[in-house]
């Protein structure tokens, strides 16, 4: 009689220990009755599971919907999509100028991204941009300069390149004549810390990227963000584009070299036009407070002692320090020389433009020379630790050939490092006090 019973009720069998034959109806009522709840209340969970995961906002391929990225992005309410987020995407995005282009501006609220953006703004192109807001360093500084851009009418879209569903979303509310791809994990020496986190900007975002754009239709053109570090132990002076870059010294730099690789293939086979810049060492107002020039800074009004490296035999290290402005020229002149890619719908119909540009200012400043620098525009003297260069991935010196973008679209740095770095400071005292603050 148990095991019947137990066939008939299939839950909390405990709770029914009735005689048959007296409860019988009883029974059946019950089970009818426990049979259309469950049923029912299948049917109310699933259809809010269907609201909660399949709403727009959240549409994300299968390939990414394993449940543990479900999980987490029922956690995180997602920060896009619906007709509100759309409207702003588009109104951003909008050229306002006849000639104007409309760009997705990754890496947005970083350094060189919000100088670019409020530069394209400004000249009547639309602008969208895309950030992770990591905290790589302090996000309050990238909160800042997003505020910065929102004054200007940049809207940032808070998401990672490797969102392939947030990617493909913007692309279909806007067609992006050009991405300028400048979100990357940068930092040489961060790269013994934290390597993966290199390969999943420098690498996966950037391929993931490439996959959304190869697949748009139209195609944009792509401008992106290497890095002098390519040139790695290079000895030949000045770095010319022709080098031989096979000797990374770091793995940011063996990444970024990656990149220019990758791109290479994406131009083989999608026809996807292609132009890679390599910034050395950029600085100025709303810099990186992980640079050496920001922390210096920060460091001598405090007090503390400043590292400075040297290289074998007391050799000065040496870079090719180059001011933001002079940077968002280079990027605004390879953007407006970037031909149109030449695929759509991931086929290539042609051959399309692949760009190799140095963006340097052409006149190498010893490490000691800066500190002096900023000595005087502090009024405050260094506490100066000389030591040997360590193995951390750094190069001894940095010097750029800039003939080919200077033929290509005129770039010619004009800020000397005396007076860029007037203008940091300027910027540095009156965004953080003069040495106070020590939230960065
Ligand atoms: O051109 C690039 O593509 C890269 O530029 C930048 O790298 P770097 O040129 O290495 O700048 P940065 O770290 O400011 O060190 C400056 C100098 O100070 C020396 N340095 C550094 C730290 C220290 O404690 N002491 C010291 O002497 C150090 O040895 C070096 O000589 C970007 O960070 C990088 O993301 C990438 O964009």
């Amino acid at each position: 009689m148990k095991s019947s019973l137990m066939d008939n009720i299939p839950s909390t069998p405990g709770k029914f220990k009735m005689e048959k034959s007296i409860y019988n109806h009883r029974f059946r009522w019950h089970y009818s009755y426990l049979a259309k709840l469950t049923f029912w209340s299948f049917v109310f969970f699933g259809l809010i599971f269907v609201f909660f995961f399949k709403s727009p906002a959240s549409s994300a391929p299968s390939s990414i919907s394993s449940s543990s990225d479900l999980s987490r992005r029922s956690l995180k309410t997602r920060s896009w999509g619906g007709p509100g987020w759309e409207k702003r995407v588009k109104s951003s995005a909008k050229i306002r100028s006849k000639t104007g282009f409309s760009v997705l501006v990754t890496g947005a609220a970083g350094f060189v991204g919000t100088h670019v953006s409020a530069a394209l703004k400004r000249r009547g192109d639309g602008v969208l941009g895309l950030d992770n807001f990591n905290d790589y360093y302090d996000p309050a500084l990238k909160r800042a300069r997003q505020a910065l851009l929102e004054r200007s009418g940049v809207y940032i879209v808070e998401g990672d390149i490797n969102d392939a569903a947030l990617l493909k979303k913007l692309f279909e509310v806007v067609h992006f004549t050009h991405v300028m791809h400048l979100a990357a994990q940068a930092g040489v020496r961060y790269a013994m810390q934290n390597p993966k986190s290199y390969i999943h900007s420098n690498i996966a975002g950037f391929v993931n990227l490439l996959e959304i754009c190869k697949n748009a239709n139209p195609q944009p053109a792509i401008v992106w963000a290497s890095s002098s570090s390519v040139y790695g132990l290079n000895t030949k002076v000045p770095f010319s584009e022709k080098d031989r870059t096979d000797q990374p010294a770091s793995l940011y730099a063996a990444t970024k070299k990656a990149g220019e690789e990758i791109a290479h293939t994406y131009n083989h086979i999608y026809g996807l036009s292609l132009t890679g810049l390599r910034f050395f060492t950029v600085y100025g107002p709303w810099g990186r407070p992980d640079m050496a020039y920001f922390f210096f800074t920060k460091d001598i009004l405090k007090g503390k002692s400043i590292p400075i490296f040297e290289s074998i035999n007391h050799g000065t290290v040496a870079r090719d320090f180059t001011y933001i402005d002079d940077v968002v020229k280079g990027c605004l002149g390879a953007l407006d020389t970037a031909e149109k890619s030449t695929g759509s719908g991931g086929k290539k119909k042609g051959a399309a433009q692949l760009r190799i540009f140095n963006l340097g200012n052409t006149s190498p400043v010893a490490v000691s020379d800066l500190v002096s620098i900023l000595e005087r525009l502090l009024k405050t003297k260094a506490k100066r630790r000389v030591m040997k260069l360590p193995r951390n991935g750094d190069v001894p010196f940095t010097h750029a050939n800039i003939s080919f973008a200077q033929k290509e679209f005129g770039y010619k740095p004009t800020t000397d490092l005396q007076t860029g770095m007037k203008k940091f400071v300027r910027w540095y005292v009156s965004y953080y006090g003069s040495g106070k603050r020590t939230d960065h």
